[in-house]
């Protein structure tokens, strides 16, 4: 196990689980990890206080897995993601669902600082060992794993996963946006799961022994590796900064704001369908940031394409960050009045993206910029307008580009640990 004190000790090292050698009696697949999580899941419940808030504070403790949202949404945004999308090869519905099972049972060890499985050493010599063993000795780190689901899975060749029927109005393909230049290797998936985590090797570790789980039954499509969030869901912390020098997500959806989050963000059960109560949609997307460009503009020309100043934060005219934005002093295509709810209908999002760099492009520039995450109750009244609207007249165009794209209609949260991801859709 990685950690089971949740204290400030040195995390025990033997990076196993305490269970006897329950591979030798019942083999490696589904029934190891449930047994796995239901072992979890009674330390979690003494561990934990009875609102599930005690730990999600500071950086080492756990983020409760189990809820009737999924965690990675509205809990606090920790400093790293992996992200990755997945195409599902498995043949049919069972081996899905036998897949998602597999998965929450080691998601939910996971985000407890538990190793999957039997542990990464001291189980039998002459099979591998369940856990990869590189988060041995490692806190939880905040670990959250979120899941999604895309509109292929709904689509798959010959109906394979019975779903045909069932996806959900609202998950709609994104419509091509102006000087949009979509890589199709880095966008869609039939599922995507969202590590976030203060460790980035605990984040990394996550989606790895994921992806080895699912060997055989889905293939990696892509994935992103994010640092430094580029917004928060808790406003009275310090609002981080994105690779252009500003603030960045000043006027977000707060994590405490429950009428907001269900205003937009989760979806309610007359909007339908049943399965995705208390769920949401997800867009991603990859955004170039031309930094090389953005470091010779003046600090007028960055001011006004966001319509905030660089050092406060503050919107045009106004002294403070969190002080109300006059739209009207702003110039009509700075980015900030363009995305404002008040010129989108009142649209709004949760968005918790994060900085990447991933080397250079090649022509001595660095390849940087956000990977956008934003979630909503819909995302055809949140996400397309917006984008819609940014993509037209946006001043910060000059400086981005989009060059991945995908969408996910994220489930409820798994409420105990005989519940499983995406179960609502499989009944
Ligand atoms: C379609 C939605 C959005 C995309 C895409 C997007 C890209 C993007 N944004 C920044 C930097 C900032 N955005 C800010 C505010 C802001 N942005 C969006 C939406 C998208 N941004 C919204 C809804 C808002 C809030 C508007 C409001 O209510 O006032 C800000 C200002 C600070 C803040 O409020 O967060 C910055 C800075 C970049 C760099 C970027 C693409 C690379
Ligand atoms: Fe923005």
């Amino acid at each position: 196990m990685r950690d089971e004190t949740h204290s400030d000790e040195p995390a025990d090292t033997t990076g196993g689980t305490r269970a006897p050698s329950r591979r030798a009696v019942i083999g490696w697949g589904g029934a190891g990890l449930a047994l796995g999580a239901a072992v979890a899941g009674t330390t979690a419940v003494a561990l934990r206080g009875t609102d599930g808030t005690e730990s999600a504070g500071s950086a080492g403790a756990a983020v409760p897995f189990h809820g009737a949202h999924q965690a990675g949404i509205a809990t606090a945004v920790p400093d790293r993601l992996h992200f990755a999308a997945f195409d599902v090869t498995a043949k049919d519905r069972a081996g899905l669902i036998q897949l998602l099972k597999d998965w929450t049972a080691a998601a939910a060890l996971m985000t407890e600082g538990r190793a999957v499985g039997e542990g990464a050493f001291g189980g039998l010599p002459e099979a591998p060992p369940d856990d990869t063993g590189e988060a041995v000795g490692l806190r939880p780190s905040r670990l959250t794993l979120t899941i999604g689901f895309g509109p292929s899975l709904f689509t798959a060749e010959g109906d394979r996963f019975g779903l045909a029927g069932r996806r959900p109005e609202a998950l709609v393909d994104l419509p091509k946006f102006p000087g949009d230049n979509l890589d199709p290797a880095r966008s869609g998936g039939d599922l995507c799961v969202q590590a976030c985590a203060d460790d980035p090797q605990v984040a990394v570790h996550a989606i790895r022994n994921l992806a080895r789980i699912g060997f055989g039954r889905i293939a990696i499509r892509w994935s992103q590796l994010g640092f430094g969030k580029t917004s928060s869901t808790t406003p009275d912390a310090q609002t981080p900064r994105n690779l252009f020098g500003f603030k960045d997500g000043t006027r977000n959806v707060a994590g405490t704001d429950t009428a907001a989050l269900d205003r937009h963000v989760w979806v309610s059960p007359e909007a339908g369908p049943d399965w995705m109560a208390g769920g949401s949609y997800l867009v991603a997307r990859r955004i170039a940031m031309r930094i090389e460009t953005w470091d010779r503009t003046s600090l007028k020309e960055q001011e006004d394409v966001f319509g905030r100043d660089k050092g406060e934060g503050a919107a045009v005219g106004k002294a403070r960050e969190h002080d109300e934005p006059f739209l009207k002093s702003m110039l009509p295509t700075s980015h900030v009045r363009l995305a404002h709810p008040d010129s989108n209908g009142g649209a709004r999002m949760l968005r918790r993206g994060y900085s990447y760099t991933d080397g250079t492009d090649g022509l001595g520039r660095l390849d940087a910029g956000l990977f956008f995450l934003a979630y909503q109750h819909d995302v055809r009244e949140a996400f397309i307008p917006v984008q819609r609207a940014l993509s037209r007249a946006d001043a910060l165009n000059e400086y981005i580009q989009h060059v991945g794209s995908a969408v996910f209609a994220v489930p409820p949260g798994v409420r105990d640990k005989d519940d499983w991801w995406g179960r609502e859709l499989f009944s």
